[in-house]
């Protein structure tokens, strides 16, 4: 899915099926789906399920494998009649109905509420395209009361990186140096991040969650606005020159033995989401402990809802307040990690005198 879709082309865009193939062929994302409804069987047994935006109806023939009795396969582009034909070959027509609609405009006969909502709405850095939204009203309108969400939460990271492929090629580019052509093209597009993958090793600080969504719970204003103040220590002596953000999506754990999760990070299986990064305009040599501090603002965009403003402020990391445990090398936490490591000397010979005293009181009583 191209990150400048606009809003009036979304679901034609979805018409294509090399867009389709592109999904299909994510395995991770793919396996993860499969397996958080296969690993759930016994839920699945006997249940009315509702698929948003069924695409080629991959999710709701899964749920028909698991048993499901009905799956309401809903789908808002053209796909729907393809989607159709595929469900006909796996021979599930007497389970799932493909509904061709936007969800917000469906109707279920006699105000029929669904066990469970399955839907792969995730997009770059999870909340482009904004079809959480649907999801979510979806949500409100079909299912019961103690009805399960696939996913039923998600999380946003994010970490401080190098991005050497951006910065590196530039320095002896078929031998010439073109650092300064690199920089202002950075410059051009600080307001668009780069959708790329980031190799683990390119990581330079440890992630922080920045965003946590529940399904279950949370209403479409929730998904307006997330922020966030930080102070990472840098990991090893690096060049900082961007931030990477990524996602993870949490299945219920209903029958299964373990919780299914897909992770589209740096040190996970690559997607086609890959991982997004917002790029510094000018690199930072950092050393090891290092404060790096950040602040990140992911704003819903006012004119096009489906599209988020990333909005990245370097701070000094003096001015913000970190918390512990923390290994960066500034002062005060230096001073806080000593202070903290003498109380935690002194209670450890406190109760080493303690279990003294009552050896010695045990010893007199024999
Ligand atoms: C990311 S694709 C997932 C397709 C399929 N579920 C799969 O996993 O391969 C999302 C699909 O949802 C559809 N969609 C998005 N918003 C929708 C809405 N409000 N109502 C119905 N379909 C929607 C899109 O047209 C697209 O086909």
């Amino acid at each position: 899915m191209d990150i400048d879709i606009p809003p009036n082309e979304y679901f034609s865009s979805y018409e294509d099926l090399e867009v389709h193939r592109l999904m299909l062929e994510d395995n991770p994302r793919t396996d993860a789906y499969r397996q958080a409804i296969m690993s759930n069987k016994s839920f699945f047994k006997d249940k009315i399920v509702m698929d948003v935006g069924c695409g080629t109806g991959i999710l709701s023939i899964f749920c028909a494998q698991a048993g499901a009795k009905k799956v309401y396969a809903v789908e808002a582009s053209d796909l729907a009649n393809l989607a159709k034909d595929i469900v006909k070959e796996n021979n599930f027509d007497n389970v799932i109905e493909v509904i061709h609609s936007k969800v917000e405009d469906v109707i279920l006969p006699d105000e029929l509420k669904v066990d469970a909502i399955i839907s792969e709405w995730m997009g770059f850095y999870l909340l482009h395209e904004g079809m959480l939204d649907s999801v979510l009203i979806a949500r409100d309108k079909f299912l019961k009361e103690d009805g399960e969400m696939f996913p039923e939460s998600a999380g946003i990271y994010v970490a401080p990186c190098s991005v050497p492929e951006l910065y590196n090629k530039w320095t002896n580019f078929h031998g010439v140096s073109l650092t300064t052509f690199a920089k202002q093209l950075r410059v051009n597009k600080s307001s668009k991040p780069e959708i790329m993958v980031i190799n683990n090793q390119d990581l330079i600080g440890n992630e922080v969650p920045m965003a946590w969504i529940n399904l279950k719970e949370d209403t479409v204003n929730y998904l307006d606005c997330f922020s966030i103040t930080h102070v990472a220590a840098a990991t090893k002596s690096a060049k900082y020159q961007g931030i990477c953000l990524w996602f993870e999506c949490y299945f219920p754990q209903i029958s299964s033995d373990e919780q299914v999760v897909l992770k589209t990070g740096p040190n996970s299986a690559s997607t086609h989401w890959k991982q997004t990064v917002i790029l510094l305009p000018e690199q930072i040599e950092v050393e090891e402990q290092e404060p790096i501090a950040f602040q990140l603002d992911m704003k819903r965009d006012l004119s096009n809802s489906r599209r988020y403003n990333l909005e990245f402020t370097m701070l000094d990391p003096e001015e913000v307040d970190h918390p512990l445990p923390c290994s960066c090398h500034m002062t005060k936490c230096i001073l806080i990690k000593t202070v903290m490591l003498q109380q935690e000397n002194q209670m450890n010979q406190n109760n080493k005198e303690n279990s003294n005293v009552l050896e010695d009181e045990k010893i007199d009583d024999e």
